[in-house]
């Protein structure tokens, strides 16, 4: 799968601007400041239907303007889609794919299918276990569309039973309606948690093979799920008994905090790096190959699942990685389409003898 173009109107800094991509490498140059991440960030918005840096779309809306708009031709294996994306001030964004609006269900959207491998990803093993749940929520919402309908779920019912939680002043008053969201959030927590624990699995295997070639056999990686409900049977009926257990062992606790703390979201990954934990003892160049190991595992994993290659963003960070790592990444995917931003600073010469297409940004405009 590739992006064959893309149009912009009023996103971010850029007003109008029509971009022609190659099927392979396409290296976008500038100064920092000129719009480079701002257009990786609208590549992106095509496969999650939001943003990787904000919460809130109307950021994506031109300071000046009110509305804004982006327009993608995907090329896939089997399928083309023209995805379209309006966002205006104070009213929900509208997806249009080849022309037919996307009405209920927008949260199952998947028009592309993406990696980006940014400096900010840095923070999956440098803070808080906030940011390893987020990863593996994206990642695997962009694998299963049901997953992100059962995580949506599962935030509701959460959300209701802390509600109620911080409203109880006696138990035994709420303990029939606090019940009812026991037995559905550990029904559907479940199976996100199965889920994880797959994913995860999934991807340490492959991100070590990866590791493992990148580091000429010196370093091993591995990723291990850590739950907060028993999981130790890896059987799907005791996991959601246990989850049961846990969430009524600890009800007192939770009405006293006002707040669930049984469940996948409070879970977390911890990542080794030759069996010491990676948070605490990798230098950050280890950090960062281990979590470029981990994205590009990602690729495996999506053309596995979706029958189809995903495109590979690289914001900033080829200047960050040494030039093993770097020839590592462009002579393994030879298949894919990688879309690169850098500093003007960066040196062509390693590009050289790739099918490739080289780009200036500048204020907003690409030339
Ligand atoms: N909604 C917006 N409207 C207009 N301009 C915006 C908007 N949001 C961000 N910008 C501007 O876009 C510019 C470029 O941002 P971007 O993050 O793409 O830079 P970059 O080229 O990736 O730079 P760097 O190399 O420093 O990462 C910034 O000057 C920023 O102020």
């Amino acid at each position: 799968m590739y992006v064959e173009g893309i149009s912009l109107i009023n996103f971010r800094n850029y007003m109008k601007v029509d971009v022609d991509f190659n099927s392979r490498v396409n290296i976008f140059l500038g100064k920092n400041a000129q719009g480079k991440t701002n257009l990786l960030e609208s590549i992106y918005i095509c496969s999650f239907g939001k943003s990787f840096r904000t919460n809130r779309d109307k950021d994506m809306i031109n300071f000046k303007k009110d509305k804004c708009y982006v327009g993608a031709k995907i090329i896939g294996k089997d399928v083309d889609k023209f995805i379209e994306i309006k966002m205006e001030t104070d009213k929900p964004k509208r997806i249009r794919i080849n022309k037919i609006e996307l009405e209920k269900n927008r949260e199952l959207f998947s028009g592309l299918n993406v990696v980006i491998f940014s400096p900010e990803d840095l923070k999956i093993i440098k803070d808080g276990p906030y940011e390893r749940r987020n990863f593996l929520d994206r990642e695997i919402s962009q694998l299963k569309p049901v997953y992100k309908y059962n995580l949506n779920r599962y935030n509701k019912i959460l959300l209701q039973r802390n509600n109620l939680l911080k409203n109880t002043k006696n138990i035994e008053e709420n303990r029939q309606l606090i019940e009812i969201f026991d037995f559905q959030l550990a029904k559907i927590g479940t199976d996100i948690l199965m889920e994880k624990i797959k994913f995860t699995e999934k991807l340490s295997i492959i991100a070590n093979r990866i590791h493992e070639s990148i580091t000429n056999g010196e370093e091993q990686l591995f990723l291990k799920y850590i739950s907060n409900v028993d999981i130790s049977s890896k059987n799907k009926k005791l996991i959601e008994k246990s989850f049961k257990e846990k969430l009524k062992k600890d009800l007192k606790s939770d009405v006293f905090r006002g707040n669930t703390e049984t469940g996948p979201h409070r879970d977390d990954i911890e990542i080794y790096i030759n069996d010491i934990d990676s948070k605490i003892f990798a230098s950050q160049g280890q950090q960062r190959t281990a979590i470029l190991s981990m994205k590009l595992a990602e690729i495996d994993l999506i053309q596995e699942e979706k029958g189809d290659s995903p495109v590979l963003l690289l914001d900033d960070v080829l200047s960050e990685l040494d030039s093993n790592r770097r020839k590592y990444l462009l002579d393994t995917f030879k298949e894919l389409q990688i879309i690169i931003t850098s500093t003007d600073t960066i040196d062509l010469k390693e590009f050289e003898g790739l099918d490739k297409r080289i780009f200036y940004i500048e204020n907003g405009k690409v030339i």
